[in-house]
């Protein structure tokens, strides 16, 4: 038996020598403490090794390995599948489903709801622009013309629970299941939990500017985590349905106007609930540019969706028994009564590194974010300890998490060291248009380097002409901030179809070192979206050449 020699922790990272796991170290992946898999196809891999001579015992000191990743998420997978590539030995401990947020309950469910809702909601304009415009309002789910009928969106509704199952199972079958796992060569272990996140109900103060929800402990309520399953969203469908109530009865109060509040209130509502967005912050998605904020909120006004933006939920109460029919009701900072049928809540999330025994270790946790503390080089505060992902506290992407979790394995298993904190990511949130962004927002520019230093090129949708072909509202827009000197990228906000895809442009010129004007003799084909950059970097360059305007009028009369 050899000893356990490293560790990568949790939902990533941390490698440890052995000795920082002597009891009373609460490492544990003995099957007697191990939590079941709560997602009842998942295999039994309580303790699973890759040689089946090896298996990892209560003592944990079974087997050397050079690393060890707690936290089968998009961090720790990236960081365990690396140390394979690099033919390192690697135990893989999950406490829950491998795949983590991201496959089961983040960003695949959510962007498999998205679309569907994009779908209907697409049947509905098509109906709106180009259909008859006698659509029977006899039995339709939001009383309008062209409406799809609630018959047909609750067999729509079924299918799309099947593609929500089947799209993470698929995901999790052909990229991270325990057979696929195995096959790369990694040792798996089923641990207890320490660890989990959850939903943010006690915010650690200073970073959430909100209190206490009160009363949420004794309602049901509905996170992001709940929502796919029994009881969730789906469930509720058949439920109203079964009462023989229309879609549009069934009254939804979101909590929180950042991207999982605003993704799922822009599903739900087109999925044909009715959809009230509470948002305690002064506007949706807070940390982005205004104008982006200020347009999503219109879009989800004209989709019928109530937003109501400064304003806190501060208690929840529910009215069963006192009316047949709404169950919740939410009270605002301004004493309004919001009554729906659910709530969900998405008031953001923090790391739940408590019970992890990092204390015990001397790792320490950031008491404003109760993240993990890392250095760039994401080493916590002990030595061969490292943390990487959502419990670094720091942002909540999984393209981040997987980054994170590359440069974590890559630093502990590799010579040299590589940063694995980055000042810019970039993210989209899903919403339809889509909201995407990287950099520095104009504001912050302006504060980092002074107004009169940096510039400016902004194009509303209205003004793109794949927009217009598309029969577009025109709520969305492209905006670059880069700097007026070395025409340099500094940050940029795209609201747009797609708007994830053409920011990656930006984001590529960017790294590049690439001056804006210089996109201007990159073809792109119209009518694209992406040929707005161009046209966009076009106006930068003109303007360059303006500047210089008497000297090319003098070489001109000069016959040059
Ligand atoms: C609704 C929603 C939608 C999202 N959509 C997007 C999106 O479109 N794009 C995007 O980039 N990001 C999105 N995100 C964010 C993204 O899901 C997370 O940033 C990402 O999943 C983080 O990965 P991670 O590996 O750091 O953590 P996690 O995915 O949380 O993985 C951690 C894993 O560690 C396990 N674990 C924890 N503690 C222990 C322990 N002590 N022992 C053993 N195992 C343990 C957990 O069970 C889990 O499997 C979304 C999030 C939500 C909530
Ligand atoms: N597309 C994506 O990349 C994507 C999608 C979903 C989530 N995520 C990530 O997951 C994380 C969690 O997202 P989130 O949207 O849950 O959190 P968040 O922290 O981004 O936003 C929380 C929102 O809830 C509001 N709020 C908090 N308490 C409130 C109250 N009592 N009443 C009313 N409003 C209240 C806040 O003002 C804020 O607007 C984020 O870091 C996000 O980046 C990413």
């Amino acid at each position: 038996m050899k000893a356990l020699t490293s560790i990568v922790a949790y939902n990533l990272l941390s490698v440890h020598r052995l000795d920082a796991f002597a009891p009373p170290y609460p490492l544990s992946l003995s099957p007697r403490n191990a939590i079941k898999p709560r997602w009842k196809t998942t295999p039994n891999y309580a303790t699973t090794t890759s040689s089946s001579s090896s298996s990892l015992s209560s003592s944990s000191s079974a087997t050397t390995y050079d690393l060890v990743v707690i936290g089968g998420g998009s961090s720790g997978l990236t960081a365990a599948k690396f140390a394979r590539t690099f033919g390192k030995t690697v135990c893989l401990v999950e406490c829950s489903r491998i795949g983590g947020d991201c496959t089961w309950t983040g960003c695949v469910p959510s962007k498999t709801l998205l679309h569907a809702a994009k779908r209907a909601w697409t049947w509905r304009k098509m109906n709106e622009r180009y259909g008859e415009g006698d659509g029977d309002d006899e039995d339709v789910s939001g009383g309008g013309r062209g409406i799809m009928n609630d018959a047909c969106m609750l067999r729509m509704l079924r299918n799309v629970k099947m593609y929500v199952d089947a799209n993470r199972e698929r995901i999790y079958e052909e990229d991270d299941s325990p057979k696929v796992l195995r096959g790369l060569g990694m040792d798996l272990a089923l641990g207890r939990a320490p660890v989990r996140w959850r939903t943010l109900r006690d915010p650690s103060p200073g970073r959430y500017m909100f209190d206490r929800i009160r009363g949420l402990d004794d309602v049901p309520f509905w996170t992001y985590e709940n929502l796919w399953d029994e009881g969730g969203f789906f469930d509720a469908v058949e439920r109203n349905h079964m009462r023989g109530r229309r879609m549009s009865e069934m009254r939804v109060i979101v909590v929180g106007g950042g991207p999982v509040g605003c993704e799922l209130s822009q599903s739900l509502s087109r999925l044909g609930c009715s959809v009230v967005l509470i948002c305690g912050s002064a506007r949706l998605l807070p940390n982005g540019e205004m104008e982006a904020s200020a347009e999503l909120k219109r879009v989800f006004k004209n989709e019928g969706i109530d937003v109501i933006c400064d304003q806190r939920v501060v208690s929840v109460v529910s009215l069963d028994g006192e009316t047949v029919n709404r169950s919740i009701m939410a009270t605002l900072e301004s004493h309004e009564p919001i009554i729906g049928d659910h709530i969900l809540i998405a008031t953001g999330r923090v790391p739940n590194v408590e019970r992890m025994g990092l204390d015990d270790i001397g790792v320490k946790i950031n008491p404003v974010t109760n993240g993990i503390i890392v250095d760039e080089k994401l080493q916590t505060s002990v030595k061969g300890v490292y943390a990487a992902g959502d419990c670094t506290g720091d942002r909540q992407f999984t393209h981040y998490a997987g980054f994170q979790g590359a440069i974590a394995a890559r630093n502990i298993l590799l010579p040299l060291k590589d940063t694995g904190v980055l000042s810019e990511v970039p993210s989209t949130t899903f919403t339809d248009p889509e909201v995407a962004s990287f950099g520095l927002t104009e504001q912050a520019a302006s504060d980092k380097y002074g107004e009169e230093a940096i510039s400016i090129s902004f194009r509303p949708l209205s003004k793109i002409d794949r927009a217009i072909c598309e029969g577009s509202d025109g709520l969305g827009f492209i905006k670059i901030v880069y700097k007026t000197k070395s025409r340099q990228i500094l940050g940029a906000t795209v609201m747009a179809p797609s708007a994830g895809e053409l920011v990656s442009e930006l984001t590529a010129i960017q790294a590049a070192k690439m001056p804006l004007d210089k996109l201007a003799t990159v073809m792109h084909s119209y009518p694209s979206y992406s040929i707005a950059l161009q046209q966009m970097a076009a106006e930068v360059y003109y303007d360059k050449l303006k500047k210089n305007q008497s000297l090319y009028d003098v070489l001109k009369r000069a016959g040059l």
